[in-house]
């Protein structure tokens, strides 16, 4: 059985997504670096987007095909706090001193990170730390005052269609319409992303048989569990087949069955599609169970970032990931304060919602 980048086994069969892993293409584009923990690697057609001038998110080139994702290797993530990370041509996500402000509050200060392609990272911190922020400037929601990012070699600033096209982004507020079915809501995710009609009904099915949601298709999304809204608002942020996933707080307000089942859909969407995953989590439980590698944000800055192994042997012996938080934010103490009122009441809506 294959497994995935997670080193997770792929589990072909489960709830459909062998169905997932064939839609891409009759025979899907491979490299020498394919293998079977990496069975299919373009994620986007290589031709198109080197003739649309981007950089596909591909490991060829100059990284070791015994480091990155997926190997248990470190790559170039390192446990260094002042030094910025390397990136790579390949990388899914590059951001170079990337700083927002507003007003006179500096809320993302000159922020540098690297995300391999097909990795699942993980940015962590306290209420308030700036991690929206940083996302909401990676997918354009939010022009950067200063520094400059790239999602698969496509600049934020310069080229933001594009990058629209790149991404996927599951926010931390539900998305998905309660007075409509889940159909009806992936169809006007469909519409909006410009879905050819004729691919559109198909594409619906696989995605709602991927998760599980098959047989819920016509029923009002008011009427599903937390869980079941955050499948839906997965597979509805991936209908265009981004090769990036931004999700922030995935699994805020579910309880543990229903965390562990959006965890394993997550896993799969990464092993089977070579999707690039970027989750702001406060779930320290959820790190250490996705993330390949965490960055750990405070009061705008990246401090320190690293596998979450790397983190805790920094930290102790024994020590986990609540407790490198701790011991490098100084317990979260920026908080609701600093997050503030909306912060907190918006975390609470969403808990109340999905719950
Ligand atoms: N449009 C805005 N105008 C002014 N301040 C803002 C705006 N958006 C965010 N902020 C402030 O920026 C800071 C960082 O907010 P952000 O939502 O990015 O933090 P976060 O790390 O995602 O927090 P949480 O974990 O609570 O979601 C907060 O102090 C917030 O109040």
């Amino acid at each position: 059985m294959a497994a995935g980048p997670l080193g997770e086994p792929a589990a072909p069969g489960r709830r459909g997504h062998d169905r997932l892993r064939g839609r891409r293409s009759p025979s899907p584009p491979r490299c020498r670096h394919a293998t079977s923990q990496n069975p299919t690697y373009y994620h986007i057609n290589p031709r198109r987007s080197s003739a649309a001038g981007l950089v596909p998110p591909h490991p060829c080139g100059p990284r070791s095909p015994t480091s990155g994702p997926g190997t248990g290797t470190p790559h170039y993530f390192q446990l260094v706090q002042s030094s910025p990370t390397a990136p790579s041509p390949g990388d899914a996500v590059v951001v170079r001193g990337l700083t927002r402000r507003f007003g006179a509050a500096v809320v993302v200060d000159r922020v540098d990170l690297a995300v391999p392609h097909a990795a699942v990272f993980g940015l962590l911190g306290p209420n308030g730390a700036g991690k929206t922020t940083l996302i909401k400037m990676l997918i354009t929601l939010l022009a950067p005052s200063e520094g400059t990012a790239t999602i698969a070699g496509c600049d934020v600033r310069t080229r933001p269609a594009q990058v629209r096209r790149l991404v996927g982004y599951v926010p931390q507020l539900l998305s998905a319409d309660g007075a409509l079915t889940a159909e009806e809501n992936l169809v006007v995710f469909a519409r909006l992303y410009h879905i050819p009609r004729a691919q559109r009904r198909a594409r619906i099915a696989d995605a709602l048989a991927s998760v599980g949601l098959a047989g819920s298709a016509t029923k009002l999304v008011r009427d599903f569990s937390g869980g079941m809204v955050r499948r839906l608002e997965i597979i509805q942020s991936m209908l265009h087949r981004p090769p990036v996933l931004f999700l922030d707080e995935p699994t805020i307000g579910l309880d543990p069955a229903a965390r562990h089942d959006i965890w394993a859909e997550l896993r799969q969407v990464n092993a089977t599609e070579q999707t690039t995953l970027f989750i702001t989590t406060h779930d320290m439980e959820e790190a250490d169970a996705l993330c390949q590698q965490v960055a750990i944000m405070h009061r705008g800055r990246v401090i320190a970032q690293g596998t979450p192994g790397e983190l805790k042997a920094r930290v102790g012996p024994d020590a986990n990931l609540d407790d490198v938080f701790i011991a490098l934010t100084g317990g979260g103490t920026q908080g609701v304060e600093e997050g503030g009122f909306g912060a907190a009441g918006r975390a609470r809506r969403t808990a109340r919602r999905l719950g």
